[in-house]
């Protein structure tokens, strides 16, 4: 079973010793990653001991990135704890009383004293939501075709429809020469 770990818990795991976060409810200690992180080790150091979810997602993250969470998890939030702007279930978050911006809020923000910059952009939503569209698809957006490579075939090469009227210029040619050597000959 996952441990049950609390805010205050992964909160103190904010150095290079000892590097925890949390993304979608689930506490991963990564202080092993740190150095491998493709992205390098600076996304990863600012997010520690706090709720990264949003840093991960909007970083739009592989499917392999994802899978790999799992053999950092250590833990799972106690229930109310995350509950933020970046929770994930908005229902929770509305049952809860300590919803971000009331005096008890226990936000990550509140535990903080203030937004990360890579997630203050998002801080006007109550609660984090599944983007509509995966975000590699995002990045995505124009792929140029080089005219060149539009065609079909080499430049010079003869269209299908002249290489018919050759073809056929050629036959009624031979046809006419046949026709005028047995006339001439008779
Ligand atoms: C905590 C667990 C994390 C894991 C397992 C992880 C894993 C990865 C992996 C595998 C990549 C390579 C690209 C890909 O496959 O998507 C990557 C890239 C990256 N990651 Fe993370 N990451 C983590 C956390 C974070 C966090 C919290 C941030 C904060 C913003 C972050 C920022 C980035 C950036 C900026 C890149 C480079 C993206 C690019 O070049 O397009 N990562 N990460």
């Amino acid at each position: 079973m996952s441990k049950i770990l609390t805010a205050e818990e992964v909160k103190r795991h904010n150095t290079r010793k000892s590097v925890w976060m949390v993304i979608r409810n689930e506490v991963y200690d990564v202080t092993s990653f740190v150095d491998e992180h493709p992205g390098g080790e600076d996304p990863i150091l600012d997010a520690a001991g706090q709720d990264a979810t949003i840093a991960f997602e909007d970083v739009g993250h592989s499917e392999d990135a994802k899978a790999m969470l799992k053999k950092y998890k250590i833990g799972t939030l106690a229930p109310g704890e995350g509950c933020s702007q970046y929770h994930r279930d908005c229902t929770e978050c509305n049952a809860s009383s300590d919803k971000p911006g009331t005096s008890d809020s226990k936000s990550w923000r509140s535990f903080d004293g203030g937004t990360p910059t890579s997630l203050s952009r998002k801080s006007s939503l109550k609660c984090y939501k599944e983007p509509l569209r995966p975000m590699p698809e995002k990045r995505i957006q124009h792929i140029v075709v080089p005219r060149e490579r539009r065609r079909r075939g080499p430049p010079c090469a003869p269209s299908n429809s002249r290489l018919k009227y050759v073809v056929l210029a050629l036959g009624i040619a031979i046809l006419l020469g046949f026709a005028y050597k047995k006339y001439s000959s008779g």
